[in-house]
């Protein structure tokens, strides 16, 4: 099979450079209109898909992210591997500003998102004890430090709802629960993502130690940006190295997250919703 990577840029990366014969491409999706056009072409001979998930100019909300329309879409147009690329606060000391960071594990706090393609009509439950792509993490971890960053493979993210940052008393307990990482955005795209049997890896850039620190400003935009702006060059490093890394050609994930449909659906065949089914056209089509 052949690879297709798509990228979800962040807060702060809008979009990306160096792709040949890149088109900014509207996708139509059963789930809404996705966060932006899709920026498409090619990198070392790979095709690319890259979608700002805020949209450029960053018009959605953490809450309001079209998360299924983004996911569908880049399934659609063929992903095999998704890599998101976030903005970050610190829950601990040695993660630092600047640092990438490679999540392998969250803990969802968000509650006012849709978090499923699935639902009355068809049920699936897929397995997500390992949230992330092994495999995809590895490279993107590689390609990041060939970068030139520094970088922290394992990390727990703590997704919130947002907008507002967190209060001090809610980035202790975060901190005491084992998160090392905060952002608003990583869950329910991780779920989405492995339920549309994607394989899918998420690099944090870190902007901020949040606001437990006793020797650090409580995290702001500024804050952010500012960081974000110091780094944008070492992202787009980063995902220039990807194809490279990944191929051209793909064999099955070693992970299983391209089969996590297998055993997933319980809804009878008989009792399934066909209007539900058209909409898991491109998430669901190889099991339906
Ligand atoms: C601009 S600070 C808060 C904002 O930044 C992060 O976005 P993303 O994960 O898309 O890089 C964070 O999750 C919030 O949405
Ligand atoms: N401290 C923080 N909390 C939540 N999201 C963030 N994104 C960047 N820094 C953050």
């Amino acid at each position: 099979m052949q690879t297709m990577i798509g990228i979800i840029g962040g807060s702060g990366v809008y979009q990306i450079e160096g792709l040949e014969g890149a088109s900014w491409t509207r996708v139509k999706t059963p789930w809404g209109k996705p966060s932006d056009e899709v920026l498409i072409g090619r990198l070392d001979g790979v095709p690319m898909a890259f979608l700002p998930r805020h949209g450029r100019g960053h018009v959605h909300s953490p809450t309001t992210v079209p998360y299924r329309a983004n996911i569908d879409a880049l399934k659609r147009l063929g992903c095999t591997d998704v890599v998101a690329v976030s903005a970050v606060g610190s829950l601990r000391e040695d993660f630092a500003p600047g640092d990438f960071v490679l999540v392998d594990q969250f803990i969802d706090r968000t509650f006012a998102r849709e978090k499923s393609f699935f639902g009355t009509g068809c049920v699936a439950h897929v397995g997500f004890a390992h949230p992330t792509c092994p495999r995809l993490g590895k490279a993107a971890a590689e390609a990041a430090r060939a970068a030139g960053a520094r970088v922290h493979e394992g990390a727990t993210y703590l997704a919130m709802e947002g907008p507002q940052f967190s209060t001090l008393a809610e980035s202790r307990l975060y901190r005491q629960w084992g998160a090392d990482v905060i952002g608003m955005t990583g869950m329910p795209e991780a779920k989405l993502a492995r339920e549309a049997e994607l394989c899918y890896a998420s690099i944090a850039m870190v902007t901020d130690y949040d606001c437990w620190h006793p020797d650090h400003d409580a995290v702001d935009v500024a804050a952010v940006i500012a960081t974000l702006t110091a780094n944008a060059a070492l992202a787009r490093a980063t995902v220039a190295r990807l194809p490279g890394l990944l191929g051209r050609d793909r064999a099955d994930c070693p992970h299983g997250c391209d089969r996590a449909l297998t055993h997933a659906l319980m809804t009878a065949p008989d009792k399934r919703d066909p209007e539900l089914l058209a909409r898991l056209d491109a998430v669901a089509g190889r099991v339906l």
